[in-house]
């Protein structure tokens, strides 16, 4: 057996499993879910095989065709193809196909025979495919097709035993390589009907389970409705559930500062302990459970199947404004955070609604923004109940999340009436079975996200709230001062200086203050507020909330609450707005109407409630 690197790549149409089957090979923790256009970035990993031949294993995005459309397309081409920089063409091909789906899944495998590379066949989904009564003719596949056929369920221990016991043996042979034209791909149709006509034997064209939800899933009127409670009763959720565990740990940490306050001596350091670290870093580390509780929905979501149903519902909706329903999927990533949720965009064809949908997906509510939503929420909105059963203050986080979207609409019928070309572009989607949600993937998925928090936290959170502390605290007072410590130091001139601009919106210099730090991070807002008034004494009883609802009115901090909706988010946003559509213009386009969007939007929110509150 020979020794040394097998350089291996996956391919295959969209949600076949590629990525299942990766994470199963490689023990990776890459994104799995149940919708097409999930990976849009090649990802390395590698195992070794029980031969000791060590495997390199290439996850790729998912392909219909050759015909590459959309750059994420053109990347697995590119890659097959040995064109990509600094990549030598792999040295096999396992080509994924879902077994429950292969009238749509062969004709790429055809495809990519006629690279004339050595390709392994893997049938994956092979458990649904049983599920519902499909029968394949593996020998006779293999035959017909000239290639090695192996099943595998990519989300079973063990489900892959077979393909790794293939690939680690002697290398197929390369079948002959074909011209790869327009006309010889029109033949791939004939082809593909004559393969299954004589090994696959499907007992009905589609689930009947699926067909049944669908009806009302997919409906126009039912749909929607559906739709709209799903998305709300997360909200509550969020709120009925990640609310208490976040406000036991925010008060954990309040008493833990306090105690070690009492061992420290008193001066800088305890003060950097207490006000920064416990105050700012602690208050922020409390939002983690509404933050993870948020994301269990999405995830299941998100592996149900469901999420495609809903692009499709609300394609009309979308393509009325400018956008299409492709941009469903990319802009609820960009709950999660805008970054992924650009990225996403990769799969949208039409370089113009790509724009459009780079240009608002910043506007939809990333989850470092839930941070400041849920402490304002908590401080000023009552915990009243609403029709005897919701929760008021999950009704206005719902309003926030909805406040997003409404604006992100708007913005892209705005950019769609100032261009020119005002064609439309049909969606054509595939919509996947439903599925029950893996607990592995959710745990995925849910590990991701907290390390993702705990990183920011750690990283650029700590560093920011420390800057902030040691501003608010140095320079010490002059000798016979008079006002609070903090308005002598470099904060509270900074303060002051931003609230000229700010004023208007009825922020106060704190406000003023935190915006900026809150421009790298958004939950350092949190984080700065709560340093600042422990450093002024006035957040050591009570905690944050308390002395925010002594110091802002309900007016500032609906104003402030409607500002982080709208305002320019964060810089790593900008520079992936930057780096994904090769353009300083856009970055411009992006930070300023968002600027002027949630300062206007601000500015009447704080005038017309001064006036009814
Ligand atoms: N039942 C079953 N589900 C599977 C199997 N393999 C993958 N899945 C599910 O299929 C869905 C798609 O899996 P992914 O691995 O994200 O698919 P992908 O091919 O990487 O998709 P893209 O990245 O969009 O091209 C997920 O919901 C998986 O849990 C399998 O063998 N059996
Ligand atoms: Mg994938």
């Amino acid at each position: 057996m020979s020794t040394g690197t097998l350089r291996i790549a996956l391919v295959g149409n969209p949600n076949c499993g590629k990525t299942a089957l990766f994470n199963q090979l490689t023990g990776g923790r890459q994104k799995v879910a149940n919708y097409a256009g999930v990976t849009v970035e090649r990802k390395e990993g590698r195992f070794t095989a029980p031969s000791g031949r060590v495997l390199q294993i290439l996850d790729l995005p998912g392909t219909y065709s050759f015909d590459a459309a959309s750059p994420d397309e053109q990347i697995t081409r590119d890659v097959l193809e040995g064109n990509y920089p600094g990549e030598a063409a792999p040295d096999l091909i396992i080509c994924v196909a879902d077994a429950t789906n292969l009238r749509l899944h062969l004709r790429f495998v055809l495809e990519v025979k006629r690279l004339g590379r050595p390709v392994v066949l893997a049938l994956n989904m092979m458990d649904a495919a049983r599920r519902r009564g499909i029968v394949i003719d593996v020998p006779e596949l293999q035959r017909r097709l000239g290639l090695p056929v192996v099943e595998t369920i990519a989300v079973r221990r063990g489900g892959t035993r077979a393909l790794v016991e293939r690939v680690d043996g002697t290398l197929p042979e390369a079948p002959q390589a074909l011209p790869d034209d327009a006309a010889s791909r029109a033949d791939l149709h004939a082809e593909v009907r004559e393969l299954l006509a004589a090994t696959v034997t499907m007992p009905r064209a589609t689930a009947a389970i699926d067909d049944a939800l669908d009806r009302w899933a997919l409906h126009p009127v039912f749909g929607l409705a559906i739709l709209a409670v799903v998305m709300f009763l997360v909200f509550q959720a969020v709120y009925a559930s990640g609310k208490p565990m976040s406000d036991a740990i925010g008060a954990g940490f309040s008493w833990l500062g306090v105690h070690v306050a009492a061992i420290l001596p008193p001066g800088p350091l305890q003060g950097l302990i207490v006000s920064g670290l416990f105050g700012g870093i602690g208050t922020v580390l409390g939002f983690l459970p509404v933050i993870l509780v948020l994301f269990f929905f999405i995830l299941m979501l998100e592996e149900s199947g469901y999420l495609p149903r809903a692009a499709f519902l609300l394609d009309r909706l979308m393509v009325s404004v400018g956008l299409t329903g492709r941009s469903f999927i990319p802009l609820l990533s960009s709950f999660a955070c805008a970054i992924p949720g650009i990225m996403g965009t990769r799969s949208i064809t039409d370089p113009r609604d790509r724009l459009a949908t780079i240009l608002v997906a910043p506007l939809m509510t990333c989850s470092a923004r839930l941070p400041v939503y849920a402490l304002l929420i908590g401080a000023f909105i009552p915990a009243h109940r609403v029709f005897g059963v919701f929760n008021l203050q999950g009704v206005v986080l719902f309003a926030l999340y909805a406040a997003g979207i409404v604006g992100a609409m708007t913005v892209a019928w705005v950019i769609k009436r100032i261009r020119r070309d005002k064609s439309e572009h049909a969606l054509l989607m595939e919509l996947p079975s439903y599925r029950m949600p893996q607990a592995r993937d959710v745990a995925i998925g849910l590990w991701e996200r907290g390390a993702i928090f705990l990183k920011r936290l750690t990283g650029v959170i700590l560093a920011l709230t420390v800057l902030m502390w040691f501003i608010s605290t140095f320079p010490a007072p002059p000798a016979g001062a008079t006002g609070a410590a903090i308005n002598y130091s470099f904060a509270g001139y900074l303060g002051r200086f931003l609230q000229h601009l700010f004023a208007p919106l009825g922020f106060n210099w704190q406000i003023s203050l935190s915006l900026i730090p809150a421009f790298a991070a958004r939950e350092t807002a949190v984080a700065t507020l709560a340093t600042v008034y422990a450093v002024s004494g006035d957040a050591q009883a009570g905690g944050l909330a308390h002395a925010l609802t002594a110091n802002f009115s309900l007016a500032t901090s609906l104003s402030l609450l409607v500002w982080f909706a709208f305002a320019p988010q964060c810089m790593s946003t900008l520079a992936v707005i930057r780096r994904e559509t090769n353009s300083w213009r856009n970055v411009a386009i992006s930070f300023g109407y968002m600027f002027v969007f949630a300062y206007a939007a601000s500015f009447a929110t704080y005038q017309v409630a001064r006036l009814f509150l």
